[in-house]
């Protein structure tokens, strides 16, 4: 198709000004106009006319009268100049340009032609001076007419001019000499290079505004299948926003009547938010804007738009508006926003998780807007209720908490729920360290109260830990860990208080981290080692068995008990290890007991929910080979209050294998006689607490009463612990108890303290006993 415009154009440039005028577009008609002028008259032509016709004068000064039309000849060329001036300036040229052309031109093409048309004159002989320069002149006039008005009509003159030069030597035969020949050739060559120079031109831009039509065209096409058979809508504005020509196809995207639509701003169809800001401003800034989810009411219902656009510039690089298209993403906005939901929220409470809350109480750190206060929320008994009442009941009590702590919490609050039974509350606005603790001791008052669930009324409380910013802590990190100390002295000073961070708490937790290391080391150095309390069996007074206790013998501190690092071992895990290693070294030394003698091992709640108390218990039985009916692990109530289920499947398993299980610390929980229910225990071991007041006549001895008469209905054996006087051995031994263990029979000691164990089969009276070990 090219090819053949191209043949067609070279024969013809005429039609091709013809067709180029008419391709462009009616909004660029004036400046293409302006364009074709600049470029045709790229070679100015009045100024330099007039200075060849003035360097003509001054060379043929002596027959000026041949002249006489030149005055005439310069008011014609200098009206036509300042107009073509006039409409240079119009059509946008830039005049610094236009004076930087005609200055080389004049220059370069004066000189050429002074020095030709100059040297034409002086040696052209007398007698031929008259028609050279009539040709002469006719062929300046002919040039300053062509150079103001249409090109085509330009060339034609230099044709002219060229052909009666020609005419003219031809009617003067005598007229052979070189200089005319010279001239005659230039002005065709000049004529010729105007020809070529104007086709070339109107070829190139004939071919580039069909090109650029042909592009056009299929752009267009392929926007008009795009709008109709896409989901996206395609939308024009006016360089001040106002939809043009709107589609009935974005009246139904946008809910609107057609007519309603006309006359009416792009940004105008969408309700205020950030993205319609984005938009505004893009607009203002002439920007390209992608992709901005804007939402506007539909019958009734948000609807999602996705608006994107690009800037609309004229031929000169004016704006004229904007073209784009809207897509309804409604679904994936929808579902975009469940998503983040999700991942900022817990599901259950649609509180803020504990990554949402992190990251806005580090955006509002930054802001640093004055002091931030952090509450550490944790449920006293959510564990307990959670397994005894099933987590339907627990779900239930977790939202009420949610709905109990958003209630409290301001406009600039945040509140978030971490996990389990812990809750925080960021209070973007607090006055002082008072403010904050006043409303933690509201948030424990409020979730003191009983909440319905599952038909019941159920009884939680908390303890809340508070720390601020910047008095406390300057960063999300160390804030929460602040307020997490703190909670863990609410929670150490008694279930239901509220504490406020103090720098002393860190202090504890760097001793506490300093001993985790220790007990590493400690594992890793073998500086542990088991003592061994006797178990008496008041029937026949004689040592049923052996309690294990574990010490630390520290090379610098010496022996330290249990209930000093216990709680951090647990805290690290490293319980896990250390109960491995207990469980062996006690079934080692069990082993090399005589006669039946039981093992009591303590099990801390850490191992139980660890998952690998079974394996080790296995591997430690066929390690040492004690008979697994001489090995007694001790629980407490607290192990059954985490994943009772769990729990449950792996006592039985751990009876299964012969294995006695007792129930430790018995009467000091909150429901021990749920506990006796749940599982067949083989032994209650009746807590310190009671035993201390047995004979003081308060209630100690009927609770002790009650549980020994319990335990023998449910066929489980008794022991009193941390007994120390005589009376009380004697109290319990007239109250039917079964074993005792205490000071009064003997302290715990080292293993090889225990001669007498090892060589007393059947019975070790309590005096022996305390006389061999110096109780
Ligand atoms: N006031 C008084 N106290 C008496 C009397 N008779 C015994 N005791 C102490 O009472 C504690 C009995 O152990 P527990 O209740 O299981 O309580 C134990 C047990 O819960 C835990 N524990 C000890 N060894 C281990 C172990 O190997 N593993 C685990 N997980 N916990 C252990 O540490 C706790 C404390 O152990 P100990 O300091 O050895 O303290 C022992 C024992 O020395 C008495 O007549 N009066």
């Amino acid at each position: 198709m090219f090819a053949g415009l191209r043949a067609k154009f070279e024969r013809h440039p005429m039609v091709a000004l013809h067709l180029i005028t008419h391709t462009v577009h009616e909004r660029d008609r004036a400046w293409f106009d302006g364009c074709k002028l600049t470029h045709l008259h790229a070679v100015p032509g009045g100024p330099y006319e007039l200075t060849r016709a003035i360097l003509l004068l001054m060379v043929m000064g002596q027959c000026a009268w041949w002249f006489a039309p030149l005055p005439v000849l310069l008011v014609v060329g200098l009206i036509f100049w300042i107009r073509s001036i006039t409409r240079r300036r119009r059509a946008g040229v830039d005049p610094a340009s236009l004076l930087r052309s005609w200055c080389r031109f004049i220059v370069v093409r004066a000189t050429l032609w002074s020095i030709v048309n100059g040297t034409a004159l002086v040696l052209t002989p007398e007698e031929r001076l008259v028609p050279m320069v009539i040709l002469i002149l006719a062929a300046n006039a002919m040039d300053i007419f062509g150079q103001f008005t249409q090109p085509v009509t330009g060339l034609v003159s230099s044709w002219i001019a060229t052909i009666g030069m020609t005419v003219a030597l031809m009617l003067r035969p005598e007229v052979a000499t070189t200089p005319t020949v010279i001239l005659m050739v230039l002005q065709m060559a000049s004529a010729h290079a105007r020809i070529f120079n104007l086709h070339y031109m109107f070829a190139t831009r004939r071919l580039r505004t069909r090109e650029l039509k042909t592009a056009n065209d299929m752009i267009e096409l392929l926007l008009r299948q795009y709008s109709e058979h896409g989901s996206d809508c395609l939308v024009e504005t006016d360089a001040t926003g106002v939809i043009v020509d709107p589609s009935d196809r974005l009246a139904r995207l946008c809910g609107v009547d057609l007519d309603d639509l006309c006359g009416r701003k792009l940004v105008s169809l969408f309700e205020p938010s950030s993205g319609r800001d984005t938009l505004r401003k893009a607009a203002h800034r002439l920007q390209a804007f992608h992709d901005l989810a804007l939402s506007r009411e539909v019958d009734g219902k948000t609807r999602w738009l996705a608006v994107s656009g690009c800037p609309l510039f004229d031929a000169q690089g004016r704006h004229y508006g904007f073209r784009g298209f809207l897509r309804d993403v409604t679904d994936r906005h929808e579902a975009e926003t469940k998503v983040l939901f999700l991942a900022q929220h817990d599901p259950l409470t649609r509180l803020a998780n504990r990554t949402e809350f992190h990251d806005q109480l580090a955006a509002r750190l930054m802001e640093q807007r004055g002091p931030i206060a952090v509450l550490f929320v944790d449920l006293d008994r959510f564990k307990l209720i959670n397994d005894s009442m099933g987590h339907a009941a627990g779900d239930q009590v977790l939202e009420a908490v949610a709905r109990r702590l958003s209630a409290r919490a301001g406009l600039h609050d945040v509140v978030a729920r971490l996990g389990g039974d812990e809750f925080a509350l960021m209070l973007g606005r607090v006055r002082s360290a008072e403010a904050a603790m006043a409303l933690a001791r509201r948030i424990v008052d409020d979730l003191g109260q009983p909440v319905e669930a599952e038909g019941r009324t159920i009884h939680i409380g908390a303890s809340v830990g508070v720390a601020l910013s910047p008095d406390h802590a300057d960063n999300a990190d160390e804030l929460l860990r602040a307020a997490d100390m703190a909670l863990y002295e609410a929670k150490s000073a008694g279930r239901g208080m509220a504490s406020l961070y103090h720098p002393d708490m860190k202090r504890v937790l760097m001793e506490q981290r300093a001993l985790e290391l220790e007990l590493r080391a400690a594992l890793a150095n073998g500086e542990f080692e088991l003592h061994y309390q006797p178990l008496h069996q008041l029937s026949t007074d004689s040592i049923a068995g052996f309690e294990a206790l574990l010490r630390w013998r520290h090379p610098e501190r010496g022996t330290i008990a249990p209930g000093s690092f216990i709680g951090i071992a647990e805290q690290s895990g490293l319980i896990v290890q250390i109960g491995e290693w207990v469980l062996r070294e006690a079934m080692a030394e069990a082993a090399t007991w005589e006669g039946n003698l039981t093992v009591a091992v303590n099990v801390s709640a850490v191992q139980m929910r660890d998952g690998d108390l079974l394996r080790q218990v296995i591997s430690a039985l066929s390690a040492t080979g004690l008979d697994p009916r001489r090995l007694e692990l001790e629980i407490t109530e607290t192990v059954l209050m985490q994943d009772q289920e769990a729990c449950l499947a792996l006592l039985h398993r751990l009876r299964a294998l012969g294995v006695r299980i007792a129930l430790d610390d018995f009467g000091t929980g909150y429901s021990s006689l749920n506990y006796l229910r749940s599982f067949p225990f083989d032994k209650i071991k009746i807590d310190r607490c009671f035993i201390e007041d047995l004979c003081n006549g308060g209630e100690s001895g009927a609770i002790v009463e009650s549980v020994l008469d319990l335990a023998a209905r449910l066929n489980m054996q008794t022991i009193a612990e941390g007994v120390e006087d005589e009376a009380q051995l004697h109290a319990l031994r007239a109250r039917g108890c079964e074993q005792v263990q205490g000071y009064w029979i003997s302290k715990a000691m080292p293993a090889d303290e225990l001669p007498v164990v090892r060589t007393a089969r059947a019975a070790v009276p309590v005096p022996a006993l305390r006389q061999a070990t110096g109780g």
